[in-house]
């Protein structure tokens, strides 16, 4: 449970690096063809087969009552209106008033049954994508803007479960009506029935006409959607950088920009689809017009009678509404598609190896971490870190300092195993980590970061999260040991304060207390320290870091320091720049050596240290 809490701290000390507002540096990975993903599509709704013949049976029922309807119509002017006859009009009526109620009936189930399916697929896709999406290493994220990977769970997601709660049973039952209609027609006349049938070929290339362009326009529309999204999301959760640097006017200008590129390709794409109603009317105004002139002749003829007439009429518009429908179904289904095929290509993404059968599940850790020549970088090009040796025995704090861009964060990835090193070796009590399962090696991790991530809910959970199973009196045992308790209880709800999900409401420091609770209470075994830059109060940092020094007691430490003064008593520093460590030693000694770390010290660098 512990690597849940780390995650999301990495995560957004990576993100904050990658994404400045700007757009995911690689390019999505291409998007597979339309028979492969109804396929998967497929397989998700296999999984309610039973379900599905119900819903099929149903669609059946309605198509054989919506053309049965119809028929008795023209049974009735045949048989009895044009004779004059009255006797048995009312049974027929009567039928024809049972078929249409049995018809609703029928949709009504079928549409019941068809939403229970669909809510149950999507919300299966739903929770897959979620879980995967947590399992993905962190290169994933780090070309990648938040706000888009979130319109793939929620807008994708949700236009494949619109898509199935009607297109499903559109489609189906549009086929099915026409198979049918095509086939009575032909029963009651094969010339007529050809006649009609002239307006296929039409409606088929005007059809293929429009889709050639729909479907990229779709496509276009959804990706510029999941980036308009990208933009809100960041802006909105970056607010107070935005109105810190004045920012408004820009972020605005760049939101009208983004918005008028989508803007743009939702009119092309709903133009282009609003061509097709139209098209049908026309055509099956057309067909009207043929059955009317032609059948009227043939009637004046004797060869078939009214009421063969208005069955036609009655047919030819639930053959061609069929197809109308059919039309516009595949407009829905395209976007669907569009949007599964991006959900799946996240499912494609490999998950974060946790290790092979042979790999080992730590139990113990003793805390003893060795680098041996690691060297290691993000992108093909130069090493971030090179060649990194040191020994940290059990218990001991290792101070990791240097100018900003220097590679303390990347040693700390590394260690964690966020990222593998390229070469030399990382021994952690003495194992190369590469063997060590990745999600038991953060097991025994615990980081304390300058951006410490508050879950919304109250301060007892948030502290819990460090051990799930905790009692409250441990729960308030670690609060005291990290010098929070006394904070906490002066807050009216004490430890049942609710906190907002970016723990606003108490200060940065109060803030730092209490992920130094929630390192206490999961007692790991390595300790990452982030240390936080923004200027705490005296009194509050000397809390915090006499809290510290309790939480750091036995366990070995990395600390990230940025506050020189603070270090002093670590038991080694590690002076880096560019990516390689240039000094070592204990603060005096570093000191006393006038070197890197003594112009660090007395602040001749200081606007170089972040
Ligand atoms: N995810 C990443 N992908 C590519 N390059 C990265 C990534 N993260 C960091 N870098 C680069 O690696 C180098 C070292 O970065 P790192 O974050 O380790 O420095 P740091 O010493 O921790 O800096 P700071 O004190 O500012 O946090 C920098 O040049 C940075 O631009």
């Amino acid at each position: 449970m512990r690597d849940q809490l780390i995650k999301p701290f990495q995560y957004k000390k990576i993100k904050d690096w990658t994404n400045e507002m700007g757009q995911p540096k690689k390019k999505v990975p291409k998007v597979k063809n339309w028979k492969t993903t109804l396929k998967r599509i497929w397989g998700y709704l296999a999984a309610q087969k039973g379900m599905l013949s119900l819903v099929l049976m149903m669609v059946l029922l309605s198509s054989a009552f919506g053309l049965l309807g119809p028929f008795l119509i023209g049974r009735a002017i045949d048989d009895y209106i044009v004779k004059g006859e009255t006797s048995g009009l009312g049974e027929i009526l009567f039928g024809l008033a049972g078929i249409f109620l049995a018809y609703s009936g029928s949709l009504w189930m079928q549409n019941y049954w068809m939403v229970g399916i669909a809510q149950q697929t999507v919300s299966r896709m739903r929770v897959e994508l979620f879980g995967h999406l947590h399992n993905l290493p962190i290169q994933f994220f780090d070309h990648r803007q938040h706000g888009e990977l979130m319109s793939r769970v929620t807008n994708d997601i949700e236009n494949v479960s619109s898509t199935l709660n009607s297109s499903v049973i559109q489609i189906a039952s549009s086929l099915l009506t026409l198979l049918g209609t095509v086939g009575v027609m032909l029963w009651l006349s094969p010339l007529l029935t050809v006649l009609t049938l002239f307006i296929v070929p039409a409606m088929f290339y005007g059809l293929k006409w429009i889709t050639k362009r729909t479907g990229p326009l779709y496509k276009e529309q959804q990706r510029n959607l999941g980036r308009l999204n990208g933009f809100i999301e960041e802006t909105i959760s970056g607010q107070r950088i935005v109105k810190a640097f004045s920012q408004e006017e820009r972020v605005l200008a760049e939101f009208l920009e983004k918005s008028a590129i989508l803007k743009n390709s939702g009119f092309w794409s709903q133009t282009f689809s609003g061509f097709i109603p139209k098209l049908m009317n026309v055509l099956n105004n057309l067909s009207f017009a043929v059955i009317a002139g032609v059948g009227g002749i043939l009637a004046l003829k004797g060869v078939i009678t009214i009421g063969v007439i208005v069955i036609f009429t009655e047919y030819s518009r639930q053959f061609t509404r069929p197809l109308n429908d059919l039309a516009n179904q595949f407009n829905t289904l395209l976007s669907a598609i569009a949007g599964a095929e991006r959900v799946f290509e996240i499912l494609d993404e490999k998950e974060e190896e946790q290790g092979d059968e042979a790999s080992i599940e730590l139990q113990d850790l003793r805390g003893r971490v060795e680098f041996q020549d690691v060297s290691f970088s993000y992108e093909t090009g130069g090493d971030t870190v090179r060649e990194i040796s040191f020994t940290a025995n059990v218990g001991e704090s290792i101070a990791l300092v240097g100018p900003t861009g220097a590679g303390k964060t990347t040693l700390i990835n590394l260690l964690s195993r966020f990222y593998d090193n390229d070469s030399g070796t990382i021994l952690i009590d003495g194992i190369n980590s590469k063997k060590i399962k990745r999600d038991s090696l953060r097991r025994h991790m615990g980081f304390v970061l300058q951006d410490s991530y508050l879950f919304q809910g109250t301060i007892r959970e948030n502290i819990r999260y460090g051990r799930l199973d905790a009692t409250d009196d441990e729960v308030e045992a670690a609060a005291k040991m990290a010098n929070a308790h006394s904070f906490i209880s002066k807050l009216k709800d004490g430890y049942e304060t609710v906190l907002k999900q970016d723990g606003s409401g108490i200060s940065q420091g109060q803030k730092q207390l209490i992920s130094i609770a929630r390192a206490i209470l999961a007692d790991p075994a390595l300790l990452i320290l982030d240390e936080a830059t923004s200027s705490i109060d005296t009194i509050t940092e000397l809390k915090i870091q006499e809290a510290l020094q309790r939480l750091m007691k036995g366990r070995t430490s990395f600390v990230i320091a940025h506050r020189l003064n603070t270090i002093q008593r670590a038991d080694q520093i590690l002076v880096l720049q560019n990516g390689r460590i240039i000094e070592r030693g204990l603060h005096e000694s570093l000191l006393s050596e006038k070197g890197f770390y003594h112009s660090l010290f007395h602040g001749q660098l200081k606007d170089q240290i972040s």
